[in-house]
């Protein structure tokens, strides 16, 4: 047993809920054990994941308002980033060269991650809170950022009078500190953690390209719900003609509890499209689309490109930031992702575990380069065998074949 939920039971019928009955009423899966005999399980996780959408759509929402605010000074700062250089951290995640730069990017996701505290403590307040989580407000506590603290404490405080469902007192710059630092649980196997991402693929915010708010609950080390708001991602597939498609529509929200399948709305909460996804797409090896980082220091391309050439893939690669990846996987628009970091790099639970169940509970497989499933049991590093990868079911034999295959030619020529 996980939580309250079943595992290691394979679902042999989940009829499809209506939308957003996710919300609204327990869904049953029927679930079949060795000897056949069925079980009837309510799910479990229906409240933390309308809160978790909320969270993370509000979170969507005020990254976008700071993304379009032409006059805002913040967006002024971003602009000339834009066109900055962008150097390497300790951690090798990437800053800005100006300072107030830097604090501008840390602090619109140190921003998100007080919205997300902020939504998720009120919408479960009966239930204990530990939050891992990228951002601290260390920056923010200079005496340089003053402005930029103050600015932000707005702009939470905006974002949460414009939702219009919380009565509470205007937020204080101390209170949104606070918010921030409550994400410094460190995880692990006991109890529930939520793992947020305030925004991922930062250096794709900065461009103006695909980044995501992720945002995904463990119960006992296990994901047991995860969910990707991604602003800048098309509704429509990012693979083959989708330039000449007539939905040109931006703003997709994934979500997926265990047990129960893999969600796609549109963010705008207009509700314009919807899906649901159970099985990734069996293409064969050349007809599959794969997926990489943008950034050549996140994964090495050559070698991705060598264990491609081996599947026979005819595609080029699609390069795009953050966890979009995953989602743009589980609704089909591609088979492969393939994520090499450099020797050295660690990678961290919340860079992958919401897009981890969104492609798994759309039946496609996520492990490391060496087969193994990730654990995110272990605290806020995933412990890895080289690179991550991820497939459908039918395509994993032949991908983790080529592989090893290319890491074994590549550490001979070394
Ligand atoms: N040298 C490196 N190798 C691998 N991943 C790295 C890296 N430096 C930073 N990252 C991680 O890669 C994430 C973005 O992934 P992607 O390449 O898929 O867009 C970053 O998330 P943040 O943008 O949240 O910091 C960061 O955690
Ligand atoms: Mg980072
Ligand atoms: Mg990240
Ligand atoms: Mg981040």
């Amino acid at each position: 047993m996980t939580g309250n939920c079943l595992k290691i039971l394979t679902p042999i019928s989940s009829s499809r809920p209506p939308l957003f009955s996710l919300l609204s009423k327990p869904t049953k899966t029927q679930f079949k054990t060795s000897s056949s005999f069925v079980l009837s399980v309510k799910m479990s996780y229906h409240k933390e994941l309308a809160a978790a959408k909320k969270a993370a759509s509000l979170a969507a929402q005020l990254c976008q308002a700071l993304n379009s605010c032409s006059l805002s000074p913040l967006c002024k700062v971003q602009k000339v980033l834009l066109q900055s250089d962008v150097q390497s951290k300790s951690d090798k995640s990437p800053v800005t060269v100006a300072d107030y730069g830097m604090l501008v990017v840390s602090g619109r996701a140190a921003c998100s991650q007080a919205l997300v505290t902020f939504v998720l403590e009120r919408e479960l307040p009966s239930e204990p809170f530990s939050l891992v989580a990228e951002e601290d407000s260390t920056d923010l506590r200079n005496d340089g950022a003053t402005d930029t603290l103050e600015r932000i404490t707005k702009l939470v405080n905006e974002t949460i009078t414009s939702d219009g469902s919380y009565s509470v007192p205007t937020l204080s710059t101390e209170d949104v500190l606070k918010a921030i630092d409550s994400g410094k649980s460190e995880g692990g196997s006991a109890g529930r953690h939520w793992v947020l991402d305030p925004i991922d693929g930062t250096k794709g915010f900065v461009r103006g390209d695909q980044y995501v708010i992720a945002l995904a609950l463990l119960d006992e080390g296990k994901v047991v719900l995860g969910v990707l708001a991604c602003p800048n991602l098309p509704l429509a597939s990012i693979c083959g003609d989708y330039h000449k498609s007539s939905n040109n529509e931006v703003g997709c929200l994934f979500y997926a509890e265990v047990g129960a399948g893999t969600y796609m709305q549109s963010l705008n909460g207009f509700f314009t499209c919807e899906g649901w996804y159970k099985s990734l797409p069996l293409k064969n090896s050349e007809e599959a689309s794969f997926f990489e980082s943008y950034e050549k220091a996140h994964s090495q391309h050559d070698l991705s490109s060598s264990i491609a050439k081996k599947l026979g893939v005819k595609a080029p690669p699609v390069r795009i930031d953050s966890q979009a990846k995953y989602g743009a996987l589980s609704r089909g628009d591609g088979a492969i992702y393939m994520r090499f970091p450099r020797e050295g790099y660690r990678e961290k639970i919340w860079d992958h575990a919401a897009g981890c169940i969104v492609v798994t509970e759309a039946g496609g497989v996520v492990s490391d380069a060496a087969g193994n499933p990730l654990d995110f049991s272990k605290g806020k590093y995933l412990d890895l065998n080289v690179g991550i990868i991820v497939t459908n079911q039918k395509l994993m034999p032949k991908l983790l074949k080529a592989v090893k295959e290319s890491l074994e030619e590549q550490s001979s020529s070394l």
